[in-house]
């Protein structure tokens, strides 16, 4: 029986934890089973029930309080997740094995884990070897999203995960709920968005031709690859959270071995949400 993971990842702020409770109380409520795991090693606060919490094997405080390290929270951090990189035993303890694992990984907010660091790449690779088809879950917070070169420095932080993971990502942009009708409106092409036009967009902004020619290159790249797209998520819109669910169950083909359980309630986005599945299924 195959075991299926979420990792969640994104800039910090970005709103992972959020994503992860949602998702945890959405799940209940079609009496699915959805677990958390914490791997963010000075996590404060976050408001779902963990199955592990990385703070068990290590914490960053303790990191930057040891005085023949001598860290700050950046360089404790990394050395946090190189430590559990180095004890994946933990995990594995922690996680046990149960009929139909579906497990969230809320991972920490510093954007170099997914860029150049080898531990995130270690830990799919690791969860993979344990028979977890892994999706990648990458969130950009949707105010930071609203002009073109913001919008096109947090396309590459996505891109980035993704060409190092090399595993299916999911790009989903958060906080729509904090936008208004107008920036809402605005945001529809930036979801599915049009490189070539977004370049012109930056063109009158930017000066110097060499950095023309770079921005350039780099629409072409995204979209001649069609290579990152965007789901919307609005914490409190049910429909629109089954949307983004589909589409990662899709890309780790949840579903395919299990037995159908009745909700606990049926409610209209429900029968939706049971009609797209049979329509993906045909
Ligand atoms: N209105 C609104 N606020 C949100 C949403 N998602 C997150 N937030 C808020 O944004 C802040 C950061 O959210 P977190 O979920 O802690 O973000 P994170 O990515 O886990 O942050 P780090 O772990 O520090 O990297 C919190 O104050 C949340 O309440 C959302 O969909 N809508
Ligand atoms: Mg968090």
């Amino acid at each position: 029986m195959p075991r299926y993971a979420q990792l969640v990842m994104g800039p910090a702020g970005s709103g992972k934890s959020t994503y992860c409770s949602t998702i945890v109380q959405h799940s209940e409520t079609i009496n699915r089973n959805v677990q958390v795991v914490n791997l963010d090693p000075a996590a404060e606060h976050f408001d779902y029930p963990v199955t592990a919490d990385i703070r068990e094997l290590i914490q960053v405080d303790d990191v930057m309080e040891d005085d023949s390290l001598r860290f700050g929270p950046n360089g404790g951090l990394v050395f946090c997740m190189e430590y559990f990189a180095n004890n994946f035993d933990w995990l594995e303890e922690s996680l046990g094995h149960t009929e139909d694992d579906y497990i969230l990984f809320d991972c920490p907010g510093q954007i170099e884990l997914y860029t150049h660091l080898p531990v995130m790449k270690q830990l799919v690779e690791q969860l993979q070897q344990w028979e977890f088809r892994v999706c990648g879950v990458f969130l950009v917070d949707s105010q930071f999203m609203v002009e073109s070169f913001k919008f096109i420095s947090g396309v590459m932080a996505a891109l980035s995960a993704m060409v190092s993971l090399e595993i299916p990502q999911v790009n989903i942009m958060t906080k729509m709920d904090l936008l208004s009708p107008k920036a809402k409106k605005e945001i529809e092409k930036y979801l599915d968005p049009d490189m070539y036009s977004m370049m012109e967009d930056t063109s009158d902004t930017i000066r110097s031709t060499k950095f023309k020619k770079l921005t350039k290159a780099i629409c072409e790249l995204i979209d001649d690859y069609s290579m990152v797209r965007f789901l919307p998520f609005d914490r409190s819109d049910e429909e629109g959270i089954n949307i983004v669910m589909q589409h990662i169950d899709f890309s780790i083909q949840y579903g395919e071995d299990l037995e159908f359980k009745e909700p606990k309630v049926i409610e209209n986005y429900q029968i939706n949400y049971i009609t797209k599945q049979i329509n993906l299924a045909i």
